[in-house]
């Protein structure tokens, strides 16, 4: 199977290199600085699950290539759009596209883009971000990818992605209901990431401070009102099981966008805090925390575009 990974940043580069690793046919598709410092120094991975170096294939847009099986999509979703143009020529009749954007919307512009039987449900659980070199440092026990065809359809390709995916040292687990999972997904990060970067702490000293676990799960529960509002495919409780989820998470776990924010780099506020805000003035929803949250969000984007950082 010929897989080429859109994007090598901290998610694209954690779950491609191990791929790589195995011994897949793996190609990333990058733009021209990334493709200097990846030629320079490798693609290195500096994890929990063991550390690796490898010198990875790569093209970049302008270049001619064949059409690939299956494309991890793996883009911020400020770049969304560019990237969608620039995988266009390598994308063909029966290629695979597997999101692992956090958030949700993205799934309507994929299948407006590549056509909704090219696409399947996919996101991911890890903490893994670049640094300064450009190396892929990837903390915290998960590195879970999840994927699965929507409504869990079994089709041929299905099977061949599981065997592709198998035997890697990360998780690529096949969902029953990945439309379900990705809903969950969305809510959990516009949480996670939510407070992470409005208490500029990870998640330990949140939930342990007076109050914090109080704050977690009034803005969960304004999440699931709007999900519940809008027929999203969300479990009765899963309130609890996210707060379960909390409580397990380690006391330094931080979010994405946190990390972000502490580099001066852009943010997916309007994907994630922000569709989900939209989503509740539609439905005429009361929602303070999560507009704490965006506000937050917004403030920061103020002055990081305005480059007070
Ligand atoms: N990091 C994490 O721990 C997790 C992240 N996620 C989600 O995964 C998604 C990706 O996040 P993350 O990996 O952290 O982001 P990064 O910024 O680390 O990586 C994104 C990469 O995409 C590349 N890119 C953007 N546009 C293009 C393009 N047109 N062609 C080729 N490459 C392109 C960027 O390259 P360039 O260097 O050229 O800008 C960058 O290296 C986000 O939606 C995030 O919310 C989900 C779970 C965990
Ligand atoms: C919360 C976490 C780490 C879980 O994967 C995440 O998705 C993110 O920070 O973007």
């Amino acid at each position: 199977m010929r897989i080429l990974v859109l994007g090598a940043g901290g998610v694209g580069g954690y779950f491609g290199g191990r791929l790589v690793e195995k011994g897949e046919d793996v190609t990333f598709l990058v733009r021209p600085n990334r493709k200097k410092q990846l030629e320079e120094k490798g693609l290195v991975i500096s994890s929990v699950h063991g550390d690796m170096i490898v010198q990875p294939k790569m093209i970049t847009a302008s270049e001619n290539a064949e059409t690939f099986d299956l494309v991890l999509f793996s883009t911020k979703s400020y770049h969304l759009h560019d990237a969608i143009k620039d995988v266009k020529p390598f994308v063909g009749e029966h290629t695979v596209i597997l999101p692992l954007l956090n958030g949700i919307s993205h799934v309507t512009t994929l299948k407006e883009a590549f056509g909704e039987s090219n696409l399947i449900g996919g996101l991911c659980f890890i903490e893994t971000t670049l640094n300064h070199d450009g190396e892929v440092v990837q903390t915290s026990k998960a590195a879970r990818l999840v994927y699965g065809e929507f409504m869990n359809k079994d089709t041929d390709r299905i099977h061949k992605i599981k065997k592709a995916f198998s035997g890697t040292k990360a998780d690529f687990v096949l969902s029953e209901q990945i439309e379900r999972d990705m809903w969950h997904k969305f809510m959990f990060i516009t949480v996670m990431s939510g407070v992470t970067s409005l208490m500029r702490a990870p998640i330990g000293p949140i939930r342990e401070s007076e109050g914090g676990r109080t704050i977690i799960r009034q803005l969960f529960e304004e999440c699931a009102n709007i999900m519940h509002a809008h027929d999203a495919p969300i479990n009765e409780n899963i309130v609890d099981e996210h707060m379960k989820s909390i409580d397990a998470l380690g006391y330094d776990m931080k979010s994405s966008m946190q990390r972000d924010m502490e580099k001066g780099s852009s943010i997916e506020s309007d994907h994630l805090q922000g569709y989900l805000l939209k989503l509740a003035k539609a439905k005429h929803l009361s929602v303070q925390l999560l507009e704490i949250i965006y506000q937050n969000l917004k403030v920061y984007e103020k002055m990081h575009m305005e480059n007070h950082f």
